[in-house]
């Protein structure tokens, strides 16, 4: 159904090739799945599926792709919509209505189909998104998971033979993400669709695909195998994979299940050794979470700790703050400060205010009640060039933030903005992700790369105060392990950090605290194992398969088995 017949892909002006020599074949009917370290040229081989490659980028495609037959090169991407459904990383780029409604039915529309079918493909769709409270939002007011979904339903909609889906689970909450999966799972169970997925977060997807296709490093030939094969030899791989790899299980588990079925002995070696988790980082202050009693809106699954006598000295302070977007309240009555050293993960469904709370932080948005204090300034009536040696944003959507023409200028400009010393911002981007050059357009950039640079950005003003929303998306785990190494380094040096995430593992990883939100209010709050352990969604790995011990993280058994000696753990 997809072929690639020795394609290269050369962009304008670069020395090599993208990527080189691509054989795969993708039968009818089945889902792989593309995996590979940031910028190794995922994006740019469905890009050459949907047909975006080259005709909307540029560059130069040597070779043959064909989907259903046609050749994609001959074929713009219009002249395929009837075969490829495409979601892309940056969904707001492909919306060409304005309402959830519109957007839904466009690709049908376009294609002619009977009213009544439109009608009940809508329906269906709203339903299985969870989107029918949103049917009739303007599509600008959407968060960043609620923008995903829709982009996933309108191309689900049309019922293409093929779908294409670039990161399609990065802005989803860890239960929608799931659902949207078996979704997928159904089609090409049932109607033997077609699809061509990148992921980043394996530990979400390894289990639905039929094949997977590593492209390992740029310009390296496809390795194409089962799920367990290639993740024999991958390097990048879930932690679940991580942890069979360090016990030496084979063959190799792909599942929570799998790996639980396998782990008995490994538990028992783990029973009784001590672990050093994130809720433990050496000397971070107590924390917080006060207020004055709210309005019971919904039973509280976690007890508010007594209100703090003092919160002078801490980078942020929200008291009972409410904001209002549109007429509707989208945080009522949060409560919450972060201390100096202080990592906290905002987690919670999509739409549950994460990125407004980070938005009142950096006075983006105003306060319709109660009071925000960043370093002891209200961020909404503080100008911004104050504002940035208290706290710095990375955003969702890092473009926002970058407005250079090339890598070079953006981080002169960072470096000069900040006052650091010339450099700063550039040593910050080859830490984090190796191989950036300086003259490329930050449009060009991978969507890894480009978040890089926008966290090299913020980093370089080194604000007192953090903030990151959802700040892994298109990040390899080498690179996510990397960015936890720095965020924990300015964590040790006394900045706070506060990040919206989805990504159960990295919360797992770098944070001493977890905050959920539900519907605009915090409904848990406390150290991250015992938040995470308690909760089946936001649980990483390496917590389900180890339960009821309670380990987060493949580092931390690794530390503790090496530290136990080649005999293992107390055996009780
Ligand atoms: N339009 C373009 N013009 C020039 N270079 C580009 C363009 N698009 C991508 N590139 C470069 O091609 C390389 C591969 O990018 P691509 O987006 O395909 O990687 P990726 O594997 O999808 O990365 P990620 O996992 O970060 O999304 C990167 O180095 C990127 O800078
Ligand atoms: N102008 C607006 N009018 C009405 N509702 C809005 C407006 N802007 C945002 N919202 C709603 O506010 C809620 C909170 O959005 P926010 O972006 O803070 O959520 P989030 O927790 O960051 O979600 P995600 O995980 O999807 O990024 C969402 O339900 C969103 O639809």
């Amino acid at each position: 159904m997809i072929r690639f017949e020795d394609v290269s892909v050369t962009y304008d002006g670069a020395p090599e090739p993208t990527v080189r020599g691509i054989e795969l074949t993708v039968p009818e009917g089945e889902l792989v799945l593309l995996v590979g370290p940031s910028g190794v040229g995922k994006s740019t081989l469905l890009g050459a599926v949907s047909g975006l490659v080259p005709h909307f980028t540029g560059g130069t495609l040597r070779g043959r792709v064909t989907v259903a037959g046609r050749d994609t090169r001959t074929h713009k991407p219009r002249e395929l919509a009837d075969v490829v459904g495409t979601v892309g990383q940056d969904p707001l780029s492909h919306f060409v209505t304005d309402t959830v409604e519109d957007e839904l039915a466009y690709g049908m529309e376009s294609l002619g189909l009977a009213p009544d079918v439109m009608r009940r493909r809508v329906e269906e769709t709203l339903d299985l998104l969870g989107l029918a409270d949103l049917r009739d939002r303007p599509i600008s007011t959407l968060s960043g998971g609620q923008r995903q979904r829709v982009a996933i339903g309108s191309v689900l909609t049309p019922h293409p033979e093929v779908l294409v889906l670039d990161e399609p689970t990065s802005a989803l909450d860890p239960a929608a993400a799931e659902e949207v999966l078996a979704v997928l799972q159904r089609l090409v169970h049932d109607l033997g669709t077609t699809v061509l997925m990148a992921e980043h977060r394996l530990e979400r997807v390894v289990q639905y695909a039929d094949r997977v296709a590593l492209l390992p490093s740029p310009g390296a030939p496809l390795l194409l195998g089962t799920p367990a094969e290639v993740m024999a030899v991958s390097p990048v791989y879930p932690p679940v994979v991580a942890l069979g790899r360090l016990d030496g299980w084979s063959p190799l588990p792909l599942t929570v299940r799998d790996a639980r079925r396998r782990a008995g002995d490994l538990r028992n070696r783990l029973r009784g050794l001590p672990y050093e988790g994130p809720g433990a980082p050496g000397p971070v202050p107590t924390l917080s979470v006060t207020g004055a009693a709210a309005p019971a809106r919904r039973p509280r699954l976690f007890r508010r700790r007594p209100p703090e006598a003092s919160v002078t000295g801490r980078p942020a302070v929200v008291t009972g703050l409410s904001v209002r977007r549109g007429r509707t309240e989208v945080l009522h009555d949060v409560t919450l400060s972060v201390a100096p050293g202080e990592t906290v993960a905002l987690m919670g469904r999509n739409g549950a205010g994460k990125s407004t709370l980070l938005s009142a932080l950096v006075g983006l948005v105003p306060p319709s009640a109660g009071s925000v204090r960043v370093g002891g300034l209200q961020p909404h009536r503080t100008a911004p060039g104050d504002l940035i040696r208290h706290v710095g944003l990375v955003p969702q959507e890092p473009r926002d933030l970058l407005y250079a023409d090339t890598v070079a200028g953006e981080c002169a400009a960072a470096d000069s903005d900040a006052g650091a010393g010339a450099g700063a911002c550039r040593d910050l981007v080859s830490e984090l992700l190796p191989g950036i050059a300086d003259d490329t357009h930050p449009r060009d950039l991978s969507e890894g790369q480009r978040l890089t640079l926008a966290l090299a950005v913020v980093l370089t003003a080194r604000p007192p105060l953090i903030l990151l929303d959802e700040p892994t998306r298109g990040l390899d785990y080498a690179a996510k392990s990397r960015l936890v190494t720095l965020l924990r380094a300015l964590a040790a040096e006394g900045h706070a950090i506060v990040l919206a995430t989805h990504d159960v593992e990295l919360a797992a990883e770098l944070s001493h605290r977890v905050v959920i939100l539900a519907d605009g209010e915090p409904v848990a709050d406390g150290p991250t194992a015992e938040v995470v352990v308690a909760s089946p969604s936001f649980a990483p790995q390496v917590t389900k398969v180890l339960s009821p011990q309670k380990w987060l993280t493949v580092s931390q058994v690794r530390e503790a088995l090496s530290a136990s000696g080649p005999a293992g753990g107390a055996q009780s």
